[in-house]
């Protein structure tokens, strides 16, 4: 049973999730059938509180198998280093290394580059070589998720407070100690800058501490699919290439998706960061729409190691109460 106040912060954070560009449509495929066109309106899903897990994703009618419920665009995203200067800045679509690009990335449309111009300006203020250096010798990632989120708040884009109707992850003493580090080199490249101090006054070691903990928990590895957004809707599950790691993301809704060890939902990228989840078999309605967050191949222990380690909770699924 949910009490009344249990109901009503559900209700206000799902407000505020609302009010953010989570879904762009819902489209209806068949597996068997030709994709049909994108269908207008709300994706059949809604976040509720599951038994166990926190929030979790629900039908809200049933869902065929191979229907893509609906396509979630990211609230924040990065280029990984490595793909830095052949993926686009915003939307880390693929495109020809260009001599000239510029060192702080570039773009691969106008709707990009305006989308992104406000916060790109102030990324390019500043002087990365301290930070960057840090993070390539600590095999960091997920701090220039955090340095994306802050170019975003200070050029007005989005709050400090954005990422907090996230889930966060419980730090250790260990790990809260390492951060503080972390965000004094990212406080120093902006204090070089000409950006005025009292726009940097959300950036403390606080701030940093809380989004790391929500962008460790829920950020997307993203992974270009082999093929076309038809290859996409045709298959059960598409097939990724070979270093086909472009960048990392954080999304809202795709956020509140559960694990499960044997999924009834996939998510994949096509072209670029928009994730798209689709459904592995029917969903009858009511029923929870899980996703799988690691490599479902591994064995149980494996599985079992990684969820407590990197996630925080113990996997009850079905198969892994068979010990499958
Ligand atoms: C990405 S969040 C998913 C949404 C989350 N339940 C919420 O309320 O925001 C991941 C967290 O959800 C919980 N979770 C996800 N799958 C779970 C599962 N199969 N069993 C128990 N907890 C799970 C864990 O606390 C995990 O760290």
């Amino acid at each position: 049973m949910l009490t009344a106040a249990r109901k009503c912060r559900l209700a206000l954070a799902l407000n505020q999730a609302q009010k953010l560009p989570l879904f762009s449509s819902a489209a209806s495929a068949d597996a068997s059938q030709q994709p049909s066109p994108p269908r207008a309106g709300p994706p059949p899903i809604q976040v509720s509180l599951t038994e166990s897990a926190g929030r979790g994703v629900f039908a809200t009618r049933r869902i065929g198998a191979g229907e893509l419920i609906h396509t979630a665009k990211p609230f924040i995203t990065h280029p990984s280093s490595s793909a830095l200067d052949r993926v686009c800045y915003l939307c880390l679509r693929k495109m020809a290394i260009r001599a000239n690009s510029a060192a702080g990335g570039s773009f691969c449309s106008e709707a990009c580059t305006l989308q992104a111009r406000a916060f790109y300006e102030i990324d390019r203020k500043a002087n990365w070589e301290e930070f960057d250096e840090y993070c390539r010798i600590n095999g960091l990632k997920y701090p220039y998720l955090a340095k994306r989120l802050a170019c975003m708040v200070i050029a007005g884009v989005t709050s400090a407070d954005s990422l907090n109707i996230l889930q966060p992850e419980n730090l250790s003493t260990n790990m809260i100690s390492e951060m503080g580090k972390e965000c004094s080199l990212l406080r120093n490249a902006f204090m070089s800058t000409d950006v005025k101090h009292e726009h940097l006054a959300f950036l403390n070691d606080e701030w940093y501490i809380n989004v790391l903990a929500r962008i460790r928990i829920n950020a997307f590895r993203i992974e270009l699919a082999c093929g076309s957004y038809e290859d996409f809707l045709a298959s059960a599950a598409a097939s990724v290439e070979a270093g086909a790691a472009v960048g990392n993301a954080v999304y809202i809704l795709p956020s509140f998706y559960n694990h499960d060890c044997d999924p009834n939902t996939h998510i994949v990228w096509v072209d670029n960061s928009d994730a798209k989840l689709k459904a592995l078999r029917d969903i009858d309605q009511g029923e929870e729409l899980r996703i799988c967050y690691i490599d479902a191949s591994m064995d149980h222990e494996a599985r079992q190691r990684l969820l407590l380690g990197g996630f925080g909770f113990q996997c009850q699924c079905p198969r892994c109460l068979s010990r499958d």
